[in-house]
């Protein structure tokens, strides 16, 4: 079995002494946030890391699916002096969605319609987003998103087309495909078939599929793990224990069904001005780069670049190569 390389772990930690640790506030006390469900909310907590001194002028990174606002945990080689969020020359922020639960305000504590979930968007999370940053007195943002982060810049330049400078936009089509789509419904009915956890654990197991690459499992995950056990097997088992430990299917649920309900027009697309970086990968069968490239070329401002690695989707996480001075070069 290959073991796979994070060039991470060969640089130096994030500056550590700029991180602000995790800090929460509460928003929409006197004035209530409207969800696009209609429902009326009040009192949203949002839980956020910033990185460097406070300016108006800020970079937002926005998360993946079921990522944290601790981008030095997550991004380490994006983050730091020199790479493309550098906390000694930008205010960096990041804060976790409405909806996750990672600290900020989760589907338990919204009030539930009919015995449901509240249905959340990401135009939902951009507005509360939006209110974060008046919080922090940002007046400009440039963003860098992955994934679901990728299509929440989307959200963003459609909801806040005034206070967004540029957007950098890594795997991420501006809305679902059927395919996409497809497999966030076998990942809820497996949750919904066996709710509190053990369901949680095979929606990983599909997801991660999804998120590497036939020839990635054919590097990293041939032969057994133990005899009568297909390394594959274990790992994606892992892979679902690992996500149970840190991960609360309600979220789950309310995020990929704002992911698959975002579908924007491409006349919406066509009226974006902010220039935008968006970046395919090579291998990725979740949002195949062709399709990643068909949003871009709607973009008015936008320059497409490819990321050539073969470990799929995760490999903005995992083996970004070129990818942060790209990043670099297009936010400064
Ligand atoms: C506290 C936190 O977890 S914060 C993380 C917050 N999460 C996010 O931000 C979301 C984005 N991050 C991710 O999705 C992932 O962490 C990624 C994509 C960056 C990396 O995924 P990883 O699971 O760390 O990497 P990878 O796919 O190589 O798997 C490595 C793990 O699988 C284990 N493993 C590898 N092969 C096998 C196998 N055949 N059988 C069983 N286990 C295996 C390794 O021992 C390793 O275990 P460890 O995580 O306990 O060290
Ligand atoms: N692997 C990442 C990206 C998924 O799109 C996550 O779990 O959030």
């Amino acid at each position: 079995m290959t073991a796979l390389t994070y060039p991470a772990s060969h640089l130096p930690p994030a500056t550590p002494e700029r991180c602000s640790g995790l800090q929460t506030v509460t928003l929409f006390c006197s004035e209530p946030l409207l969800l696009d469900c209609g429902q009326a909310v009040t009192h949203v907590r949002v839980a956020y890391h910033t990185y460097g001194e406070a300016r108006e002028d800020a970079t937002l990174v926005l998360h993946a699916l079921t990522g944290t606002s601790a981008v030095h945990e997550w991004w380490p080689e994006f983050l730091g002096e020199g790479r493309p969020l550098d906390p000694t020359r930008d205010f960096v922020v990041c804060a976790n969605v409405i909806g996750g639960c990672a600290g900020s305000t989760g589907p338990a504590e919204l009030a539930s319609v009919g015995g449901q979930d509240a249905s959340l968007s990401l135009r939902d999370m951009a507005r509360v987003g939006r209110a974060l940053l008046d919080h922090l007195g940002v007046r400009r943002v440039s963003l860098v998103g992955g994934s679901m982060g990728g299509m929440l810049a989307y959200a963003w330049l459609l909801e806040c087309p005034d206070l967004v400078e540029k957007a950098v936009i890594i795997g991420a089509p501006a809305r679902h495909s059927p395919w996409a789509i497809g497999l966030n419904t076998a990942a809820r009915s497996a949750i919904q078939a066996a709710p509190g956890g053990e369901g949680l654990k095979v929606a990983r197991q599909i997801a991660m599929l999804s998120y590497r690459s036939p020839e990635s499992f054919a590097l990293t995950q041939a032969g057994q793990r133990s005899p009568g056990t297909p390394a594959i097997t274990s790992y994606l088992q892992y892979q679902g224990e690992k996500l149970h430990a840190r991960f609360c299917e309600r979220s789950y649920v309310a995020l990929t069904w704002a992911m698959d309900m975002f579908q924007p027009t491409d006349d919406e697309l066509r009226s974006i001005r902010a220039p935008v970086l968006v970046v395919g990968i090579r291998s990725d069968v979740l949002y195949p780069p062709a399709e990643v490239q068909g949003y871009a070329a709607l973009l008015p401002h936008a320059q497409y670049w490819e990321l050539d690695s073969v470990h799929g989707h995760d490999a903005f996480l995992m083996d970004a190569q070129d990818l942060p001075e790209r990043v670099r070069a297009f936010l400064s």
